[in-house]
C-alpha cells in the first residue's frame, strides 16, 4: 500500500498538468502514465463486464427475434453471457438447467444450448420429440457420441476422429452424400451389431444365462433364516448383480483374470458425472486411476481371450456364448473395430469399458427403485410376488428356481411397475437432444391427450399407471382409457400405446437403446428371484422412505441412483 501513496498524489499532479510539456521535462513522472496492475485489473474487469453485457443483450435480442419469427430456420439459441463458452457453466447441472429453461420458456418451442462446439437441442414437447425420433435417420449423433467416448472412457483421439468423420449415418444404406468406405462406417457398425446381438434370437440366450448365473450368485449370499441388517440396499444389489451381468455378456475370463475389476468399475461408475462434466483430472485422481486400470484389465482379457478363440475367424456355427469372449457380439466388435484401421488394442478396450458400464449401471439403478417401491408398500409387494410366482419353475432335481421369462415379462402389474420406475427414476441421456424427459413425464395435459388421464398426479409414483382396460383401443379409439378402479385391475392389461414422446426412458428412433429388451428381462428376473428367495424389509418408516430421492447429479446420463444409503434387513425364506 505504501508504494501506492505517491501515485495518488502524482496522479493529481497529472490532472493539473495535462497540457503535457511539463511532464515531458520530468522523466521521473513518466511511469505514472501507465496504469498500475490494479488499474489494469479494474479496466480488464470492466471490459469483460461490458463484453458479457453486450453478449447477453445481443443474444437476447437474437433469441427473441428467433422465438417470434414464424419462418424461423434456426432453433432459438438461449441467451448467454460468455461468448465461446455459451452455456457451459449452466450445463454443469443439465437437469436443473433444463428445468429452469422449461419453467421460463415453456415447452412450445425447441431451444438450443451450446457449450463450446457442442450443441444440444432441448425438447420438452412430446410432439417435437416424436417428430425428432421419426426423423432420426436423417439426424446425426456422432458429435455427442464422440464427446462421450472421449471424455468418459478416454477413447484415443485417432478413434474419436473416425467417429467424427463418419457422415454415413446409422442406416443399412449409407447416406447419398457420403463416401465413407464400408469398413469405416463406425456409427452403423456399432449400432447394427448391438441391435442384432442384444435382441431377436440372441436375447433369450443372454437372459437365460443371466438368470441362471444370478440364481447361483444368490445361493452363495451368506444369509440364513435369521434376519441380518445391511446398511446399503443399492450396494447389495450392485454386488449381487454385477458378476452375472458381466459374465452373461462378456464371459467368465474377464473377472477371473482381473480380481480388482468390480471395485474399479464401482469407483468409475460413481464418478461418471465428473468425467462428463470435464472435472479436471487433478480433482478427480482416484477415478482417473480406476478408469486406467479398467482399460488395462480389459486389454489383458482381450489378449488372453484371443490366444484361445480367434476373433478374426467367426462362423455361423460358432456358439452364441463361450467362456473366453462371452457373447459372440464381443468377437464381432473386435473384428470390425480392427478393420476400421483406427482402433488399436487400447481403443478397443476403451470401447468395451463403455459397453460394460452401459450394460450394468442402468439396470442396477432401476432394480433398486423397483425393489424399493415394492418393499415400502406391502400390498404392492404381495401383488407383484403373486404375479412372479405364476412364472416360477422349480427344478425337481436340484430345487433351483428359474422363471418363464416370456410370461414374466408379460405380467401386467410387473410391467406397469417396471414402466413407472423408468418414468419416475430415469432422465435419459439422449445423444441427439436434451429431451427434458421430466417435463414430458409430468405433462398431465399431454398424458390426457394421449388418452391416459392420470389417476394419481404424475408427480407421484403410481404402480398402475400403465394399466388399461381390456377393451381400450388406444388414443382416439375406445374412450375408456380412464384409470381403473381397484376391482377392475384384475382384468387390466399393460400398454404404452399413445405414449410415444411421453415415455422415453430408452430414447427413440435409430439411436434408441439397443439393450432395452434385455434390460427389461434382467430387471424383472432380478426382482422376481430376490423376492422369491428372501424376505426383505427396508429399515425406514414411511416418512423416512419418502425422503429417499434420486441423485440428480446423474441426470441426464440415464437411470438415477439413490442419493442416500437405504438400510434393509434380509433373511432366507423358510
Ligand atoms: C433400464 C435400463 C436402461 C436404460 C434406462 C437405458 C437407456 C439408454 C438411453 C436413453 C440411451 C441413449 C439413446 C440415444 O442416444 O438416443 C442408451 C444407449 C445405449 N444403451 Fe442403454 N439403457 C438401459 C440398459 C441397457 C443395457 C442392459 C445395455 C446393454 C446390454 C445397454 C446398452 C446401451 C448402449 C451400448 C447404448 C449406446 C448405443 C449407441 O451408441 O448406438 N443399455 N441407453
Amino acid at each position: 500500500m505504501t508504494s501506492q501513496t505517491p501515485l495518488v498524489d502524482n496522479s493529481t499532479d497529472f490532472c493539473h498538468s495535462h497540457e503535457g510539456h511539463q511532464l515531458a521535462m520530468t522523466p521521473h513522472l513518466l511511469p505514472y502514465y501507465h496504469p498500475s496492475l490494479r488499474q489494469w485489473a479494474i479496466i480488464s474487469a470492466l471490459g469483460l463486464l461490458l463484453l458479457f453485457c453486450f453478449t447477453y443483450i445481443f443474444s437476447t435480442l437474437r433469441f427473441r427475434k428467433a422465438l417470434f419469427d414464424g419462418n424461423r430456420k434456426e432453433v432459438p439459441v438461449v441467451p448467454y453471457w460468455v461468448p465461446g463458452l455459451f452455456h457451459a457453466f449452466a450445463l454443469w447441472d443439465p437437469a436443473d438447467f433444463a428445468f429452469r429453461l422449461n419453467k421460463t420458456f415453456g415447452s412450445k418451442t425447441p431451444l438450443q444450448v451450446k457449450a463450446g462446439w457442442l450443441r444440444f437441442f432441448l425438447l420438452s414437447n412430446p410432439e417435437h420429440v416424436k417428430a425428432l425420433f421419426r426423423r432420426s435417420r436423417e439426424t446425426t449423433n456422432t458429435v455427442t457420441v464422440a464427446f462421450t467416448l472421449r471424455n468418459l472412457v478416454d477413447l484415443p483421439r485417432e478413434t474419436v476422429s473416425l467417429y467424427l468423420s463418419d457422415n454415413s449415418g446409422a442406416g443399412l444404406k449409407p447416406r447419398k452424400d457420403s463416401d465413407i468406405p464400408p469398413e469405416r462406417r463406425i456409427t452403423f457398425l456399432v449400432s447394427h451389431n448391438l441391435h442384432m446381438f442384444l435382441s431377436f434370437r440372441h436375447l433369450d440366450g443372454i437372459s437365460k444365462r443371466y438368470s441362471g448365473m444370478l440364481s447361483h450368485r444368490i445361493d452363495s449370499i451368506d444369509v440364513g433364516n435369521e434376519w441380518v441388517s445391511w446398511p446399503n440396499l443399492s450396494d447389495f444389489l450392485q454386488r449381487t448383480t454385477l458378476v452375472p451381468e458381466i459374465e452373461a455378456l462378456f464371459g467368465l475370463k474377464l473377472l477371473e483374470l482381473t480380481p480388482g475389476f468390480i471395485d474399479d468399475l464401482l469407483i468409475f461408475t460413481r464418478h461418471v458425472p465428473d468425467f462428463l462434466r470435464l472435472r479436471p483430472r487433478w480433482l478427480n485422481l482416484p477415478a482417473h486411476r480406476a478408469r486406467k486400470r479398467l482399460i488395462q484389465h480389459v486389454m489383458r482379457w482381450h489378449e488372453y481371450a484371443q490366444t484361445h478363440v480367434d476373433f478374426t475367424e467367426i462362423s455361423d456355427e460358432d456358439p452364441d456364448w463361450e467362456p473366453f469372449w462371452g457373447s459372440k457380439l464381443m468377437r464381432v466388435r473386435q473384428e470390425y473395430e480392427l478393420k476400421t484401421g483406427a482402433m488399436d488394442s487400447v481403443a478397443r478396450a476403451c470401447e468395451d469399458v463403455g459397453l460394460i458400464w452401459a450394460s450394468t449401471t442402468n439396470v442396477q439403478n432401476s432394480v433398486f427403485w423397483l425393489l424399493f417401491e415394492a418393499l415400502r408398500d406391502p400390498n404392492l409387494k404381495a401383488r407383484l410376488m403373486n404375479e412372479a410366482s405364476e412364472c416360477r419353475i422349480i427344478n425337481t432335481v436340484d430345487g433351483t428356481i428359474t422363471f418363464d421369462m416370456k410370461k414374466l415379462a408379460s405380467q401386467p402389474l410387473l410391467q406397469s411397475t417396471y414402466a413407472e420406475v423408468l418414468r419416475f427414476y430415469t432422465i435419459p441421456q439422449n445423444s441427439l437432444i436434451m429431451t427434458y424427459s421430466r417435463a414430458m413425464a409430468l405433462d398431465a395435459e399431454a398424458w390426457t391427450r394421449a388418452g391416459r388421464t392420470p389417476r394419481m398426479p404424475l408427480e407421484e409414483f403410481d404402480t398402475e399407471r400403465f394399466l388399461v382396460h381390456p377393451g381400450w383401443k388406444g388414443p382416439g379409439g375406445y374412450s375408456k382409457a380412464e384409470p381403473m378402479n381397484t376391482e377392475e385391475v384384475g382384468n387390466s392389461r399393460f400398454s404404452t400405446d399413445g405414449l410415444q414422446g411421453l415415455w422415453v426412458p430408452y430414447g427413440g428412433g435409430d439411436h434408441m437403446c439397443p439393450g432395452r429388451h434385455l434390460a427389461k428381462q434382467q430387471m424383472l428376473v432380478t426382482f422376481a428371484l430376490l423376492i422369491s428367495e428372501f424376505d426383505m424389509e427396508i429399515l425406514a418408516d414411511s416418512v423416512a422412505a419418502d425422503m429417499v430421492k434420486p441423485d440428480m447429479r446423474f441426470a441426464p446420463f440415464g437411470s438415477l441412483p439413490p442419493a442416500t444409503k437405504v438400510g434393509f434387513r434380509i433373511r432366507k425364506k423358510k
